[in-house]
């Protein structure tokens, strides 16, 4: 497969080679293809892992459904994986579904009494659920039942109908946006972390293996520095690294290659983009390291201000590359060193170190 040379210079709106959401509905099925399906070949997430071995274990000796379970952090973490490993060790049907799809709370209801013993039925963007649906949801969890509205007008009434036992597994990256009484209807809460270099490197190399793609250990470990913690990112450098190492090189994926490979796609040591760059630049040159308002920022790098707050700067706070204060964004000394330039105080003074 041969590398587009427009690569090179990623148009406006080029999706970026390092964003957490899905790039594409192709990418979404050649993902399907690299998810583990077995929870003891998830790597990383520990504590998660842990807890569900032991919970999934009890409650298949007992033959009962699993507790609920709530799975939420940034996108790419492999909250939508886990579902499905969780019905596949269950021994189960997974039904899928999200917030925003069921509309009315008909949707919710015929999924619902659809379901058979023990299934695992997976809402993604839970936090996007409507208040109606969400209702119909609480006596679903609690006693497996349902209560609907048949007819219309002064001959309604209500009737209650039973549910088989399942296990609801919610997804979400906002899980300050759920309900309190959504949230504590789930027995299992689990929050998933950014992985280290060392469980992207074992995801990468699983990953190689899957695609029949070449990688030495330094080649994994390249890509992993640079995949800001998240095994989606990792996946796709590996996938656009793995073009340049066919055509390039001898198809192997070395150090040297992902090197290359990933200067070439302008995804620098530390995993930051074009993008990135771009906004740590215009701090540090146009307002001299900041405080400036997120608005003028946007005005600068000619980005909307939500894709800053959303996209961009998460990462880069996360990492200690920008800070948030009430009076605007300061570029950090971590910042300075990093475009190469002498730290210096926001106040402009040359700084000690
Ligand atoms: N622990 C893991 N081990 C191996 N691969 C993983 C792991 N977690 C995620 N992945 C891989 O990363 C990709 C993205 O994972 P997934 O779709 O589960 O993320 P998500 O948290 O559901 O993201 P979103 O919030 O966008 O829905 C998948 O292809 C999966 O193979
Ligand atoms: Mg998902």
């Amino acid at each position: 497969m041969a590398i587009q040379s427009d690569t090179l210079a990623p148009l406006p709106d080029a999706p970026r080679i390092v964003a957490p959401q899905p790039a594409s509905p192709n990418e979404e099925s050649i993902e399907r293809a690299l998810r583990p399906r077995a929870l003891q070949d998830y790597v990383g997430q520990q504590r998660t892992r842990e807890q569900l071995e032991i919970f999934i274990s009890a409650a298949r000796s007992r033959q009962e459904a699993l507790d609920h379970v709530l799975l939420f952090g940034p996108p790419g973490l492999g909250k939508t994986t886990l579902a499905h490993i969780v019905a596949h060790e269950m021994g189960a049907q997974l039904r899928q579904t999200s917030g925003p799809v069921l509309e009315r709370a008909g949707d919710l209801a015929a999924m619902l009494t659809n379901l058979e013993r023990n299934d695992v039925l997976f809402i993604d963007e839970i936090h996007r659920l409507s208040p109606v649906v969400e209702e119909i949801l609480y006596p679903a969890m609690e006693d497996f039942q349902i209560d609907i509205m048949i007819g219309e007008g002064p001959a309604a009434r209500s009737v209650k109908l039973d549910l088989q036992p399942f296990t609801l597994v919610g997804a979400t990256t906002r899980a300050g946006m759920l309900t309190n009484p959504l949230r504590d209807r789930f027995g299992i809460v689990s929050r998933l972390e950014f992985y280290t270099a060392d469980e992207l490197s074992s995801i990468v190399t699983r990953s190689a293996g899957l695609l029949n793609a070449q990688i030495t250990a330094d080649g994994a470990a390249e890509l992993a520095r640079r995949a800001r913690g998240t095994p989606r990112i990792a996946n796709r450098l590996l996938r656009r690294v793995r073009d340049y190492a066919e055509v390039k090189a001898n198809g192997v994926i070395d150090a040297q290659v992902a090197h290359a490979a990933l200067t070439m796609l302008d995804v620098d040591p530390q995993g930051l983009d074009l993008m990135d760059r771009k906004l740590l630049e215009a701090i540090v040159h146009r307002f001299d390291g900041g405080p400036v308002g997120i608005d003028s920022l946007a005005a600068a790098v000619g980005e909307e201000r939500d894709t800053i707050e959303d996209v961009i700067e998460p990462y880069l706070i996360q990492h200690g590359y920008l800070q948030r204060t009430p009076r605007g964004r300061i570029a950090t000394q971590t910042t300075w060193r990093h475009l190469g330039l002498q730290p210096r105080g926001a106040a402009g003074n040359p700084s000690l170190f």
